[in-house]
């Protein structure tokens, strides 16, 4: 089982906070990310997720606290990567070109490789509108691995996926987190895919964390687990504030609109 490696802090967020003019969204937030860690976000929609992730990302500064990547201050320089749920994929571009975008010339066999990886290898001419949503997905992974991030961050990447693809996405991204043992941060609103893939997950309500649930799964996760049924049902219970929830609920449905 892939899983963070000990006490070796990445990331350390010491009482962040951050507004929008008279909104605060996040009011005090204390967090330490390990090496190795793959840590899910949920919440609400509109509790912050995002904000704090490209404030991670070196994207957005905090009002007030601290933002420490390896002990040193991040500020606008963040040495994290983060995939967005659009892809954001440059349609002049090829697939290959894409995934090559920043890095230096005779970077090929480290393109080809990460290709390969997602099997995306025979579509590397191609341009990004003729992929499938799920195709463009694997690219834009692979143009963030490329660079070979300590951190990778992922704002809800498969969000627009259909159910079939979303959990092959959740096996090739475990897959790769163990053999490149990058840390991960990925934000959801899907509870199932949150404690598929994180070893932590935590609810963000009312700008501060109110739920940091360790899920004490071997990888590849079994949904029927019990353990899973249970963590998936805690989380949910916590952000929507009911008695009991159903295993049988759809996570996702639950938390839209
Ligand atoms: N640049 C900005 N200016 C003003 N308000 C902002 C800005 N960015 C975010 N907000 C507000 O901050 C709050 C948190 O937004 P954020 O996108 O972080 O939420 P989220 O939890 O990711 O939501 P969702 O799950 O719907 O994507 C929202 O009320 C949003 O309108």
């Amino acid at each position: 089982m892939a899983a963070s490696k000990g006490n070796e802090t990445v990331l350390e967020l010491s009482g962040i906070q951050k507004s929008f003019g008279s909104l605060h969204v996040l009011k005090n937030m204390d967090l330490k990310v390990n090496k190795g860690d793959f840590i899910a976000i949920v919440g609400k929609s509109g509790c912050g997720k995002s904000t704090l992730l490209r404030m991670i990302a070196g994207l957005e500064s905090p009002t007030a606290g601290g933002l420490y990547m390896n002990g040193k201050p991040v500020k606008g320089n963040s040495l994290a990567k983060i995939m967005f749920q659009d892809g954001r994929l440059l349609p002049w571009k090829t697939v290959e070109q894409n995934v090559g975008l920043g890095l230096k010339k005779g970077s090929h066999d480290k393109i080809a490789s990460l290709l390969k990886r997602v099997g995306l290898m025979e579509r590397a001419k191609d341009w990004p509108g003729v992929l499938s949503g799920g195709q463009r997905q694997r690219v834009a992974l692979a143009r963030a691995l490329v660079h070979e991030p300590e951190l990778l961050l992922l704002d809800e990447p498969l969000g627009a996926l259909d159910a079939l693809t979303r959990i092959e996405m959740h096996q090739l991204i475990e897959e790769l987190w163990k053999e490149k043992q990058f840390t991960a941060i990925l934000v959801t609103h899907d509870v199932e895919e949150a404690v598929a893939l994180a070893n932590r997950v935590i609810v963000i309500e009312e700008g501060r964390i109110a739920l940091h649930q360790s899920i004490n799964l071997p990888y590849p996760r079994q949904r029927e687990h019990p353990i899973f049924i249970k963590s998936v049902s805690r989380i949910l219970h916590q952000i929507l504030g009911t008695e009991k929830v159903s295993p049988n609920q759809e996570p996702r449905k639950l938390l839209e609109g």
